[in-house]
């Protein structure tokens, strides 16, 4: 009896201490590359981590299979529909990530690290996982691309990268916005009650045009800063002026920490910040920008000709095309992952990430 309960407490335990990294892929498009390149660049930077990909229903098998050949784990969930409302507001290409929330439903772990298909990681970011608990970690965005022209940062030139020196927050815009993540990469703590409080949460929030992560040319021509537009008062309009912030960014608005940006490189951050990046301290790259997915490069986008650009593309095809990289059968099977103690100092750790990184510092 004893030793059933002691065994069931140990299985309980090794449960509870796993640790991933996750993605996401939909669809039959060409998405799976950046997971396959994903988890090939992984495996390069030695992670001791099983990459878990959450896939929609719509993946077709053959790409699951290249997934499994690649070690990766591979996890079908349920789409998330948001409420009609959020649909109509939302960008369409972003409705697909309201899926993601399902991520918090892998209660088997008790932390991952979330990174998109259109991220590389040239460094090992594994100590990300000894970070103290009860945070929610992720790189603060840049909200200088024409992708933010919907928004009231956009529409007076403030951007959180540059908050003092370029453009202050307009007294009669209230308080500024709070600080915002970009969520292509964050490091979370599966749980149930926190995502039951998420998808609770969802139908009771207002729309956002970047989905999951806030607000469409409705919104923009109510935002009418740029536009002339009138602007019709009411709470709706008031969110919008201090900058509503996407429904993870709200969600986790009290816990979120942000983490230097080397942990995310949003590639604009090189035209549009360049002070701040220090591209050799760089460990995880986020293809991002328009026209940037290495398996679409075709060099002709704005700021795509950049000599930096092209070294990136050609660093994230050297991986995807080293067959060196390839899963092979005498690798560890993933699913056994778990650790036993942290690999590094928490203090240290904790010294290292949770403050916001000084410009030249990045
Ligand atoms: O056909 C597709 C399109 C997207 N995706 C998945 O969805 C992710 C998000 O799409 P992109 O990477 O193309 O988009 P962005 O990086 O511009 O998106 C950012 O904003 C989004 C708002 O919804 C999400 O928060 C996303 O994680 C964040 O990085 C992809 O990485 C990929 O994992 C697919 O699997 N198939
Ligand atoms: O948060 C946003 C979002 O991820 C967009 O899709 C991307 O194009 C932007 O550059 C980024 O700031
Ligand atoms: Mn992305």
């Amino acid at each position: 009896m004893l030793i059933k309960a002691l065994r069931r407490f140990a299985t309980l335990n090794m449960g509870y201490s796993k640790r991933a990294y996750v993605a996401f892929l939909a669809g039959n498009g060409d998405y799976v590359k950046g997971v396959v390149g994903l988890a090939k660049g992984l495996r390069k930077v030695a992670s001791k981590y099983p990459l878990v990909v959450a896939i929609l229903p719509d993946v077709p098998i053959e790409h699951r299979e290249i997934l499994r050949s690649q070690g990766c784990i591979v996890r079908e969930i349920e789409p998330i529909k948001p409420p009609e409302n959020q649909i109509q507001f939302a960008m369409a290409y972003y409705v697909i990530n309201y899926s993601k929330l399902r991520i918090w439903s892998f209660e088997e772990y008790s932390k991952m690290v979330y990174l998109d298909a259109d991220i590389q990681v040239y460094e090992n970011i594994d100590h990300l996982f000894d970070a103290p608990d009860g945070y929610f970690y992720a790189v603060m965005d840049c909200f200088c691309e024409k992708t933010w022209s919907h928004s009231p940062q956009y529409s007076i030139g403030y951007c959180q990268q540059c908050p003092h020196e370029k453009v202050t927050w307009p007294a009669e815009m209230d308080s500024p916005p709070s600080l915002y993540f970009n969520a292509g990469m964050f490091v979370f703590e599966p749980s149930r009650v926190t995502y039951e409080s998420l998808l609770q949460t969802l139908p009771t929030t207002p729309p956002t045009p970047f989905a999951e992560q806030v607000i469409d040319s409705l919104v923009s021509s109510l935002v009418g800063a740029r536009t002339g537009h009138h602007i019709v008062e009411g709470s709706f309009t008031r969110r919008l002026k201090k900058g509503n912030p996407d429904f993870l960014n709200k969600f986790f608005q009290h816990v979120y920490k942000p983490i230097p940006l080397v942990y995310n490189l949003v590639l604009a951050m090189l035209w549009r910040h360049p002070d701040n990046v220090a591209l050799e301290n760089v460990k995880v790259v986020h293809y991002c920008a328009a026209g940037s997915k290495p398996w679409r490069y075709t060099g002709k986008e704005f700021n795509m000709d950049r000599e930096d650009i092209k070294m990136l593309v050609t660093k994230w095809w050297d991986i995807y095309n080293d067959e060196l990289l390839d899963f092979k059968a005498e690798d560890p099977i993933p699913e056994g992952e778990t650790f036993s103690r942290p690999s590094i100092n928490v203090t240290m750790l904790e010294h290292k990430i949770s403050h916001i990184p000084a410009p030249s510092a990045a």
